[in-house]
């Protein structure tokens, strides 16, 4: 079987920067929402998918499949599979690029089952911008960093505003996770400041 790849990105792009105040690499990047099934900690059959930043314009980010993932006795379901790199690849725009943006379109390739067990590895990079569209894609390695590619996905993310939450969302629980990073952020800054004052 062949597998025809489209042009990507499909239209022109600029290259996509960091933003000036995008978390450095080696940065392990917390969860965003602990009630997220993709990274969540209060999620039991979530992902729990840990994100660290790499070099360039890229994110490392993993996840071990449990029972709880299957699809058919001992593989993963493909659709928890792109789950988790939907994950991957939206914290990638969110962490680097620091903008609200939600998946308007996401393509997976699964070029190999993923047993329950091992753990993939997910590394992706920014492809590029094109005003509020924003190209970003990923390869998930099988068992190591270097590992077999078992599942590639590309996606367009769409900047969108804060309103896009609050309007389509649950306007309290934004206002506890915002309250929240607040006081995480503020717990940060005195730690930074006790250490250099
Ligand atoms: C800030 C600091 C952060 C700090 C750190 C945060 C970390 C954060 C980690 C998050 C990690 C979670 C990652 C999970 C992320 C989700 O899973 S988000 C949930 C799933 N997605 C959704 O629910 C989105 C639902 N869809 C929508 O709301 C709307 O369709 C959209 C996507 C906002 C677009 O609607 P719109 O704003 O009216 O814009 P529209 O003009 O339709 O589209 C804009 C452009 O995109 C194009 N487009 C839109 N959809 C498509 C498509 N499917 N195919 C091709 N082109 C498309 C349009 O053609 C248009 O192109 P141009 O005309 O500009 O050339």
């Amino acid at each position: 079987m062949s597998r025809v790849s489209q042009p990507w990105p499909p239209v022109p792009v600029e290259p996509a920067e960091a933003h000036p105040k995008a978390p450095p690499a080696g940065t392990e990047l917390g969860v965003h929402f602990g009630e997220c099934f993709g990274c969540g900690d209060e999620v039991e059959s979530g992902l729990h998918l840990r994100s660290r930043v790499g070099e360039g314009q890229t994110v490392h980010s993993k996840f071990t499949v449990t029972a709880a993932h299957q699809g058919a006795p001992g593989l993963a379901h493909g659709g928890l599979l792109a789950c988790a790199f939907d994950e991957a690849l939206g914290s990638t725009v969110g962490n680097l690029l620091r903008r609200p943006a939600v998946t308007g379109k996401l393509e997976t390739d699964f070029r190999r089952p993923v047993p329950v067990g091992s753990t993939l590895y997910i590394a992706t990079r920014l492809d590029g911008i094109a005003g509020r569209k924003i190209y970003v894609s990923a390869d998930g390695h099988l068992d190591a960093e270097d590992g077999p590619i078992a599942v590639s996905a590309r996606a367009l993310f769409v900047v969108v505003g804060f309103e896009h939450f609050s309007n389509h969302g649950d306007p309290q629980a934004l206002e506890k996770l915002a309250a929240a990073h607040e006081k995480a952020k503020r717990a940060r800054e005195q730690r930074e400041w006790e250490i250099n004052p």
